[in-house]
């Protein structure tokens, strides 16, 4: 039986994508490419056995394994996940919350609560909500949309740097994770997959599809953004992260 993968569909993945396709590994996986919060929910129904997913998924898991070494982070700013804003924080009354995202949604509760010091009101959004950012309704966005979005708002927060300026600590925004125990030869053989498409960024990129941003860009954000480690300052920072997420109720 194929194991069944979920991962991310951004940019951010191809270093990942490239390393499963071009070892002979993908004749034992059936990839799915989904935004994250469908990631999440499909490790948690059990459609696919392991997932490039958000980390704050980790407390609906009942059993589950971080397999790797590799994740989606950054030490400092990520550039892909974003607060928009026309007003500074201290005038922002709401905030719509990413419906692709589980984990960047979340940092921002927190890093509202205990750093910034506000409590605007959180709003859900669908599709097309970038259009309704705008006065005091902020908006967190992740992932490839933001290349183009984040010149169009006066005020942008790195939820990244935050948490650094916040904590000292790098962070994690998405870790590979399967919901059952899996063969140790398969983690070995899916862990040399991952190393594979690390050290092969430029080569990566030669995947993309997509014209919303610059060759050159795309390289600097992979390369120099995206921290792909997971070490142990990140592990350190998902526990912290975890547990300020038990304080957070709506
Ligand atoms: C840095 C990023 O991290 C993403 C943020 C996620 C989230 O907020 O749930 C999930 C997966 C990551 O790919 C990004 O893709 O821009």
């Amino acid at each position: 039986m194929k194991i069944k993968i979920s991962l991310v569909s951004y940019l951010n993945t191809l270093p990942f994508l490239y390393g499963i396709n071009k070892t002979a590994f993908n004749n034992e996986t059936e990839l799915q490419s989904d935004i994250p919060s469908v990631c999440a929910q499909k490790l948690i129904n059990k459609d696919v056995d392991l997932g490039l997913v958000p980390v704050a998924t980790l407390p609906y898991l009942k059993d589950y394994h971080i397999v790797s070494d590799y994740c989606i982070g950054a030490k400092g700013k990520v550039n892909s996940v974003l607060l928009l804003s026309d007003v500074p924080l201290n005038e922002i009354e709401e905030v719509y919350l990413d419906y692709q995202s589980r984990t960047s949604i979340n940092l921002t509760k927190v890093l509202a609560k205990n750093y910034w010091n506000i409590a605007p009101k959180w709003k859900n959004s669908e599709a097309g909500y970038e259009n309704h950012i705008l006065g005091k309704t902020a908006g967190v966005i992740i992932g490839d949309r933001t290349f183009n979005l984040n010149k169009e708002y006066k005020f942008k927060y790195d939820l990244a740097e935050e948490w650094f300026n916040f904590t000292q600590l790098p962070f994690a925004f998405a870790c590979w994770v399967s919901n059952k125990e899996l063969d140790k030869s398969f983690i070995e053989e899916f862990n040399n997959a991952l190393s594979f498409g690390v050290s092969h960024i430029p080569e990566s990129i030669s995947l993309a599809n997509n014209d919303q941003v610059h060759e050159k860009d795309l390289l600097k954000y992979l390369t120099e953004d995206i921290d792909y480690n997971l070490d142990n300052d990140k592990r350190k920072s998902i526990q912290l992260f975890l547990e300020y997420l038990t304080e957070i109720t709506d």
